[in-house]
């Protein structure tokens, strides 16, 4: 059975990292498991979706290198949803409705105010054809509801939560259709999966309600039954929820600020694992190191300290050819392999490389304090080619004429030939900065 999981966003926002993890354990599944990774379009809120964060989605995704094998978007199978409503109305699980919002809010406070489950009475079942009428002929038109099989608990194997369970009678028969003949997420999810084959749903703790009526469905669909996983829900660093339709804690903005993919992959793939997080440079690493079981069912926070961090670390081993596209981007056309190596251990984020792309190219004000002591260091500039000895061979030289020693003298010359107090070692930089330029800053 070849795996088939899916990442089924609403195009309502840019993707928060909540989201991106849920994309990225499915993605790792089915890469895993040599499957078939889906990118569904939950698109049938046409009030809050749009074409441009569908657009968005697509190219958060792409940078992530989270590429999908196959898409499908909602909008387009409406036909599909009416045949299958048609069907389960003729079988009698689909059933009309005609309470207004104002009515089913009365009869919750009265199953309240006597401590009842506040569980829909399901009076709509006992309405005649001639209360119908008389409702339609008023121009109300009806709601529809899934007649759960109420007489027994749903339970399945979750691939993260062990065996939930959920006690049918607690829950309302489920609005599938609005009164305005739109569909909610429920139907139509449950018929993509049986279109798309999907062998696993994959998704967030938020749904595992959703997961006990969907099974009902599946079943009154006459369909097979797809495995099921749960991932407890990511929160902000102080717990917060997150939301595409807020924008907190966006991959776009991240991308923005200069954080590398694989930084918010290698982090999200820890996530709510005891596993320690690392630096992954590649995804075929991150597709070795991923492990279902390894997921628990508390709650992860994601720490944007905790990310900016791992990107550091993460730069700090990154070869060459992972960055040149994006050393290309930032405008450092030349820089090449030797730059690299010696600025990526003072990176944050690759955006810093422009600082250093500067310190070695210039135009940069040296700062100088003592022009005697650099003139005499000039004087004692070593001839080229220049290797990683000549930092030490220089400046003896300038501690044996002048008698400064540690900080003085290394300070000043860093100062003049960078601009500023801390950065790469000088022993590799001094070479890229090379004798001309030396010479230039120290004078
Ligand atoms: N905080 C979260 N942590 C992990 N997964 C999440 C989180 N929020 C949503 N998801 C998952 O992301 C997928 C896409 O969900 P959805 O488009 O509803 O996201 P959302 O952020 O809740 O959207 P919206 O804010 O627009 O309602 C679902 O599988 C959902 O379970």
């Amino acid at each position: 059975m070849t795996v088939r999981v899916r990442f089924a966003p609403s195009p309502t926002g840019r993707l928060h990292v909540g989201n991106v993890r849920t994309a990225l354990v499915n993605w790792l599944y089915a890469r895993a498991h040599g499957g078939v990774f889906v990118l569904r379009l939950d698109d049938t809120d046409s009030e809050r979706s749009t074409q441009a964060f569908a657009d968005g989605i697509e190219t958060d995704l792409t940078w992530l290198g989270l590429g999908w094998d196959d898409f499908m978007r909602q909008s387009d199978r409406f036909d599909r949803y009416d045949a299958a409503a048609a069907a389960l109305r003729a079988s009698g699980r689909l059933y009309p409705c005609y309470e207004t919002a104002e009515e089913l809010d009365l009869k919750r406070k009265l199953q309240l105010a006597q401590r009842k489950p506040p569980v829909y009475d399901r009076a709509a079942l006992k309405l005649t054809d001639a209360d119908r009428a008389a409702y339609e002929a008023k121009g109300l038109k009806p709601h529809w509801r899934f007649k759960l099989d109420e007489g027994s608990r749903v339970t399945w194997r979750d691939l993260v939560h062990g065996e939930p369970s959920v006690d049918m009678q607690s829950l309302s028969d489920p609005v599938l259709i609005r009164a305005d003949g739109t569909y909610l997420y429920t139907l139509p999810s449950v018929l993509d999966d049986i279109d798309l084959s999907i062998t696993h749903v994959m998704r967030g703790e938020d749904h595992v309600t959703n997961t006990a009526v969907q099974i009902q469905i599946f079943e009154a669909l006459g369909a097979k039954v797809p495995a099921f996983a749960h991932f407890s829900l990511l929160t902000g660093a102080e717990g917060e929820g997150l939301s595409k339709r807020t924008g907190a804690l966006s991959v776009a903005e991240m991308r923005e600020d200069g954080i590398e993919a694989m930084a918010i992959l290698s982090l999200l793939a820890r996530l709510g694992t005891a596993d320690p997080v690392e630096p992954r440079v590649s995804h075929a690493d991150l597709i070795a190191g991923f492990d279902v079981s390894r997921f628990g069912r508390s709650a992860a926070k994601f720490d944007p300290e905790e990310l900016r961090n791992l990107n550091a670390k993460l730069l700090h081993v990154l070869p060459f050819e992972s960055v040149a596209g994006e050393l290309r981007a930032l405008g450092l056309e030349a820089a090449d392999e030797a730059f690299w190596a010696v600025v990526r251990p003072n990176l944050k984020t690759i955006k810093d490389a422009r600082v250093w792309w500067q310190v070695v190219e210039g135009p940069l004000t040296p700062v100088v304090s003592d022009a005697d002591f650099m003139r005499t260091a000039a004087d004692l500039l070593p001839p080229e080619p220049w290797d990683s000895e000549t930092w030490k061979q220089w400046t003896t030289a300038v501690k044996d004429k002048t008698g400064a020693k540690g900080k003085a003298l290394f300070l000043p010359l860093r100062l003049a030939l960078t601009g500023l107090e801390h950065g790469p070692e000088l022993n590799v930089l001094l070479p890229l900065i090379g004798r001309k330029r030396a010479l230039e800053r120290l004078s």
